[in-house]
């Protein structure tokens, strides 16, 4: 695991995004596609808005989130709307997008077909992982009875979550995140750094990042 520190979360967001455009760009000189994985939540919105300008063949670039929550597109928990707003516009605007929410009733009924669709996009060409203060990242949570299945080596690519308190959700798995060409983890906050440190010392099923801590470059501002 390589540890970068920025100065502030503006210098962070701008040279994360310079770097993965980079890495996209790179990819794409000897590949006819890539892919982006990217996480929702509050954090990444400031990344998005600088890296949909950046200046590569975004029609080649597939992207895709993590995970995603099971509510509409406009709900304001929605992941894909903070996506919309935020990365699939600008240049990015011509990215393919596969969206997480089919619109079924429930998240199960989507699996199958979600996973055929991710299965022959992978490995996943850049990873960006979220993590909230409980150590979750993705929708993979501590100790949710889901997660044990999540991080099995054979698991399929896409699970449903519904054993926490808030909507259901549907999660890429431990077998389609972790072997990611470029991985990233973006955190901010001392409450975040000092959960990331916690989480080394614990089981993947009490601290799901752990799971992703090998090889990966950690992106941490105050
Ligand atoms: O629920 C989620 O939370 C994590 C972390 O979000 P943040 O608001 O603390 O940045 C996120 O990575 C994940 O994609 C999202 O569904």
């Amino acid at each position: 695991m390589e540890f970068v520190e920025y100065p502030d979360r503006e210098m962070m967001a701008l040279s994360l995004a310079r770097k993965i455009s980079g890495e996209l760009a790179q990819h794409l000189r000897v590949n006819e596609t890539a892919t982006l994985c990217v996480p929702g939540g509050t954090t990444p919105g400031p990344l998005f808005d600088t890296l949909s300008g950046g200046d590569l063949d975004w029609s080649r670039v597939t992207v895709f989130l993590n995970d995603e929550r099971w509510v509409d597109g406009e709900h304001v928990r929605s992941n894909s709307r903070l996506l919309h707003r935020h990365l699939l516009t600008n240049n990015a605007a011509a990215a393919r997008y596969i969206d997480l929410y089919t619109g079924d009733p429930e998240p199960e009924q989507a699996v199958d077909t979600l996973a055929a669709q991710i299965q022959p996009l992978l490995p996943i060409t850049v990873l960006l992982l979220g993590m909230g203060t409980d150590m979750h990242t993705a929708s993979l949570f501590p100790g949710a009875p889901e997660t044990a299945q999540a991080l099995a080596p054979h698991a399929p690519p896409v699970m449903a979550v519904r054993s926490i308190k808030d909507e259901p959700r549907i999660t890429l798995t431990a077998s389609a995140l972790q072997k990611a060409i470029c991985p990233h983890l973006m955190i901010t906050g001392a409450d975040k750094r000092e959960a990331l440190e916690r989480a080394q010392t614990l089981d993947a099923r009490d601290a799901p990042i752990r799971a992703f801590l090998g090889d990966i470059t950690v992106h941490w501002a105050e």
